[in-house]
């Protein structure tokens, strides 16, 4: 059927729902879908009166989704062991065997202690709705969850979220916003404190690499809509995945973040060590200077060797082959550029997305090594919540799975817009240069925000 435009797409799935016959589901989640003419994504979702409302695109795929509204929903608020998760995702993914279903979210830095409120220690959703979009293809879906609910409340249920549907409306245009405050925690003479402590020669012999971060607190006046500052992110940073949680009005998570957790196809797994760090060039030679200069530096090619290392590590027992490129790359993002080591690997029979997730995250790229004593440290000292900064979001699929590192971003609130970066210190780190690594971090996102 040729592609409909967006109110003949929603009639027909209507359609579709009304006549579609549940006497014997063969799955108890089912999924409708229509093709559909192109949309603007992020446009389309900030429109919708449902919430959540979550987006996600992907780095090197033509992946860009849309979702709202939920027809399950997986909220981990307290305390959860990682065995807890597992288990709930072994159950779902025993639900359905259909390929197309996909349960987007998260889970935080750090599942041992308290995180932000709404999003929890670990969320994951179906969503109601989706608009998906794979290269030029744009599809409608609808999700119905017959696993406990009477079938024709589930049915009426998504009729009705297809009804509430909005038509897209341009995003409002880019604001600079006036700031009224800022506030930084660890603040600048806490985080020497902190550096030094890591880099003492006693602490660094037994912990080599701990990631400390900041939050940034800016205060402002100003009514700023998190989905414009998703797209003109976005704009800088196409190379990155981009993604965004809102749950409810108040509180949406978003981020542009270069750093892959992983990419599952079937059983090829994509991974990568993503660190260490300098800006861009002004012009051509200096960024090429700049560029040389990093692959050369000892500092810089101790935080990804490290992260390289590890990630071979917990892979070796459950791939057949793990592959490293010993030499990295250059990764360039608007304004900096990182140390970068594709890793790729082929699984062994029967190793699951949670499993990975776990193994993975986080790994010595946001968190350190070893791990738990880096984590212990972070934890006791770094003074905040990190909450989802530095988590893990994207979403499980039977056939193939994607997990991006939750960096270089934002949580945005009525009158404050929280945002976070870290940095990896390991021997030779110091405590003024590190801090302005910090800044590096967040030129992107305030060249935005306000006027430089
Ligand atoms: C922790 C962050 O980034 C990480 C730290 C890097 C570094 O110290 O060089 C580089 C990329 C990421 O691995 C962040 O941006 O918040
Ligand atoms: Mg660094």
């Amino acid at each position: 059927m040729a592609a409909l435009i967006l109110s003949q797409a929603i009639s027909s799935l209507t359609d579709k729902l009304k006549q579609f016959n549940f006497q014997s589901p063969s799955d108890p989640i089912i999924q409708l879908s229509v093709s559909i003419k192109a949309i603007p994504a992020i446009a389309w979702l900030s429109a919708q009166p449902i919430y959540p409302r979550i987006y996600w695109k992907g780095r090197d795929t033509e992946e860009e989704v849309s979702a709202i509204g939920n027809c399950k929903d997986f909220f981990y608020e307290e305390a959860s062991d990682d065995n807890q998760l597992a288990m709930a995702y072994q159950e779902q993914r025993a639900l359905s065997n259909n390929q197309d279903i996909r349960y987007y979210g998260g889970v935080a830095f750090d599942r041992t202690t308290e995180s932000w409120p709404e999003f929890g220690r670990a969320r994951f959703v179906l969503p109601r709705i989706e608009l998906r979009r794979s290269g030029t293809e744009y599809k409608l879906l609808v999700n119905l969850n017959c696993e406990n609910q009477d079938t024709e409340s589930e049915r009426r249920n998504a009729i009705d979220s297809l009804a509430s549907l909005a038509a897209p409306k341009p995003l409002p245009p880019p604001n600079k916003v006036s700031l009224l405050g800022r506030n930084d925690r660890p603040d600048r003479y806490h985080w020497t404190e902190l550096v030094n402590k890591v880099t003492h020669p006693k602490f660094i012999k037994e912990t080599p690499k701990v990631v400390l971060s900041r939050l940034t607190q800016l205060e402002i006046n100003e009514e700023i809509n998190p989905w414009m500052l998703l797209a003109c992110w976005q704009g800088r940073n196409p190379n990155s995945f981009q993604f965004g949680f809102q749950f409810s009005p108040d509180s949406t998570f978003i981020s542009c973040t270069p750093e892959r957790l992983f990419r599952r196809r079937q059983r090829e797994l994509f991974t990568e060590a993503l660190a260490g760090t300098t800006t861009r060039g002004l012009n051509q030679e200096e960024d090429a200077l700049l560029a040389t200069q990093l692959m050369k530096d000892s500092k810089n090619s101790h935080e990804n060797q490290l992260v390289r290392q590890h990630i071979v590590d917990v892979l070796t027992p459950l791939s057949n082959y793990v592959g490293a490129e010993e030499t990295p790359k250059v990764f360039k993002l608007s304004h900096i550029q990182h140390l970068h080591r594709s890793i790729r690997a082929e699984l062994k029979p029967g190793v699951d997305d949670f499993q990975l997730l776990l193994a993975l995250h986080p790994t010595p790229a946001v968190g350190g090594l070893p791990k738990e004593p880096a984590m212990n440290f972070i934890r006791q000292r770094e003074g905040y919540n990190r909450g989802w900064y530095a988590g893990a979001c994207g979403y499980f699929n039977k056939y193939e799975s994607e997990f991006a590192v939750a960096i270089r971003s934002a949580l945005i609130e009525p009158g404050r817009i929280n945002l976070f970066a870290g940095a990896g210190i390991v021997s030779g780190s110091e405590a003024d240069a590190e801090w302005v690594e910090l800044e590096n971090k967040l030129t992107t996102i305030l060249s935005i925000l306000t006027e430089l």
